[in-house]
């Protein structure tokens, strides 16, 4: 099961490497003196199929499509109805970007949940009165209704549920998309690590193998684009550009999970997903298996990005909308709660932002479809080979960003370090966790409010304990056919749809990512740094008058009290003077 299982033939424009890889080098030869469209007119006058619209990567597609392909005819977003509102409500908000942010307790005041745990009074973006708090932050859409104020009449949203059978699609609308789309996006997943597999294998897998099948229907389909993770092959050091064999046969998993029951299942999941750290890895694996073997006659090209940030530069630099992977972890670190974590300072921090993973993927697309290789093309869309930076670096840059531009109502003042040391880590986590969290709950519970610090940070615990496994090594991506993509570029496509990563500037990335966290995921506003910073000020005030206490409280228990301990004190105080004494003797003689 070690050897890639795919092999390449590009329909006559390329030939098969010597190790058997088939890049896209091999196929511009063939493309040589032909007159191609560019990207947006490639696009113009298509209907594209995306599932996954209203995921933050989705939403960075739909919004770059609508920008920068205007001429698109229509977008088809397969969408679901969630938390009571109809599919049509939640594209309509998606373009105004009215947004589900923050959850509240019944009794408006306190954040009760947040996705890695961090709620903490005053940590809110608005106060209601119990329930739910919706916000609007700057608008996504903004520069698109900017170029085409009616671009919400091109988007057409179909009602689907990903895990039924059928994809929960009326006939009517199977019919509609088979005659009329172009190319599909499928974007959605469960990216949750936690995640049962069952659920998992139904989202990751089984859905994307309906999708596939949707797709085989598609008379005029020119390309089936999936977005894959480059971690589902983690099991391995090296990850080339191939669909490795997968860890078990999807379909024969498939029909053996059907009829376990869930504690059955969860009693396996250990020993069925073997090296891999979570169901997630598993299952996005599986589904490439799953791409390969319903191939058939389709265009597929596979898109495998590392860890998906915050914008470089579009819509805004620095847009991000949600708290999972590193974007939590900074939150956390801003809000001067996460003070240690278990992360390899030396290990390259693969991250990408999301504006180059989608404008790879757009172009991908495009290649798909106008060189229409017969076998599936993968793209690593990584950094670490051609651009790394390293997660002490991260680390150095979060915690001056959150120095220069402080999120409100920090816990403490912003200090986290990351240690590759198991017990170093625990030392910390009791220390600069657990005694302060005990110290805030005692005082919560004397002012007759209910304790909530433990609780905070045993999600928060939960929550980088799932992170651990990514931060704590590296991995190498062989990303040769993200740089041939982009030579295939004319200047005006690399320019417009910019996916080379040698231009990211980290310290400039970093800071405009945290600005970003505050902005877009806590909607703070900046012109309240100025307050937030007088708040750290006041914090390090507590800190110094807490320590000057304790070191008296010491003093007095301790030293003040016992004779050993003063003799002990004393020998120190003498010690130290006899050096004193002797260096600035030997200092005056050598003078
Ligand atoms: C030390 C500081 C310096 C920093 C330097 C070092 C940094 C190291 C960082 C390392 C990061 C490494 C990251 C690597 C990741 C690579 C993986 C590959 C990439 C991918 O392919 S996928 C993307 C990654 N996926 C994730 O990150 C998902 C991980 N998250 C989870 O698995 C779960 O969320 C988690 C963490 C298990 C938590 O689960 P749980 O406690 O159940 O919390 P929920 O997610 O269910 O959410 C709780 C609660 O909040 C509500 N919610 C949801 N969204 C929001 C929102 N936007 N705002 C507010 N509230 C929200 C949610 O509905 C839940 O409410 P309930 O009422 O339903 O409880
Ligand atoms: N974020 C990252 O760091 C990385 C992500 N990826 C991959 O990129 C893709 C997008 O990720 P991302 O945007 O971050 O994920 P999100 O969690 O933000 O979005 C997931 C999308 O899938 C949809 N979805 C989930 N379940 C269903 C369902 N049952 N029926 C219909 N739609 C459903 C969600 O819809 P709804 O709003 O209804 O929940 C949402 O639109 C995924 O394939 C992921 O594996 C790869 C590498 C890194």
């Amino acid at each position: 099961m070690d050897e890639p299982s795919v092999e390449r033939d590009l329909d006559g424009l390329g030939e098969q490497a010597t190790d058997g890889h088939t890049r896209l080098t091999d196929i511009s030869g063939g493309t040589e003196g032909r007159s191609m469209a560019s990207i947006p007119e490639y696009y113009a006058g298509k209907n594209v199929l995306i599932t996954g619209a209203t995921g933050f990567m989705g939403k960075v597609l739909v919004e770059k499509l609508l920008r920068a392909c205007p001429e698109v005819r229509a977008l088809y977003l397969l969408v679901r109805p969630k938390a009571g509102q109809s599919m049509e409500q939640r594209v309509s908000d998606m373009m105004t970007c009215k947004q589900l942010l923050l959850y509240f307790d019944a009794d408006g005041l306190k954040l009760d949940t947040s996705p890695v745990g961090m709620g903490v009074q005053g940590f809110s973006v608005c106060r209601v009165s119990g329930g739910e708090a919706c916000v609007r932050h700057e608008l996504l859409f903004d520069r698109v209704r900017e170029v085409n104020p009616d671009f919400h009449l091109k988007i057409i949203p179909i009602s689907s549920e990903l895990t039924q059978p059928g994809l929960a699609i009326s006939p009517e609308d199977v019919e509609r998309l088979s005659a009329c789309i172009n190319v599909v996006f499928h974007c959605a997943a469960t990216i949750r690590f936690d995640e049962p597999l069952k659920h998992a294998l139904q989202l990751n897998v089984i859905a994307t193998q309906q999708l596939l099948s949707l797709a085989k229907q598609m008379q005029h389909l020119e390309a089936f684009v999936h977005i894959s993770t480059a971690y589902a092959n983690c099991n391995r050091k090296h990850i080339d550009e191939v669909i490795y064999p997968p860890p078990v046969e999807p379909k024969k998993l498939i029909d053996s999970l059907e009829w376990m029951d869930d504690s059955i299942v969860r009693d396996i999941t250990p020993r069925l997903i073997g090296d891999r750290p979570n169901t997630y890895t598993y299952t996005k694996a599986l589904a490439e298996c799953v791409v390969q073997q319903e191939q058939d006659k389709l265009n597929i090209a596979i898109i495998r990005p590392s860890i998906v940030g915050a914008s470089w530069q579009e819509p805004v630099p620095g847009w991000i909308d949600n708290f999972n992977g590193p974007s939590g972890v900074f939150i956390a670190a801003g809000k001067g709660i996460l003070r240690t974590m278990r992360a390899n300072n030396d290990a390259v921090a693969d991250l990408v932002p999301v504006d180059m993973v989608i404008n790879l993927t757009l172009a991908a697309g495009w290649y798909t479809a106008v060189h229409r290789p017969k076998s599936a093309l993968v793209y690593n869309c990584t950094t670490g080979g051609i651009n790394p930076f390293h997660w002490g670096q991260i680390e150095h840059h979060v915690m001056l960003s959150f120095k220069r531009n402080p999120l409100e109502q920090a816990f403490r003042r912003p200090n986290a370090n990351i240690t590759s040391n198991y017990l170093m880590n625990q030392y910390w986590i009791l220390v600069s966790h657990k005694f302060p969290a005990l110290i805030y709950d005692f005082v919560l519970r004397l002012s007759g409010q209910k304790p909530q610090m433990m609780r905070i940070f045993n999600r928060l615990h939960k929550a980088i304990g799932l992170l651990e496994y990514f931060s704590s090594q590296d991995w190498e991506w062989n990303s040769e056919n993200m740089s041939m993509l982009m030579s295939q570029l004319t200047p005006e496509d690399r320019r417009t749809f910019n996916f080379d990563v040698r231009q990211l500037n980290w310290p400039e990335y970093i800071e405009n990512y945290c600005i970003g966290t505050k902005k877009y995921v806590l909607n703070e506003d900046m012109s309240d740094i100025p307050a937030a910073r007088q708040h750290l000020r006041k914090l390090r005030n507590i800190r110094y008058t807490f320590n000057t206490l304790l070191v008296v409280f010491i003093w007095r228990v301790f030293i003040a009290r016992s004779q050993m301990a003063r003799n002990i004190w004393y020998f120190v105080v003498s010690l130290c003077f006899k050096f004193l004494s002797y260096f600035r003797a030997s200092s005056t003689i050598t003078k």
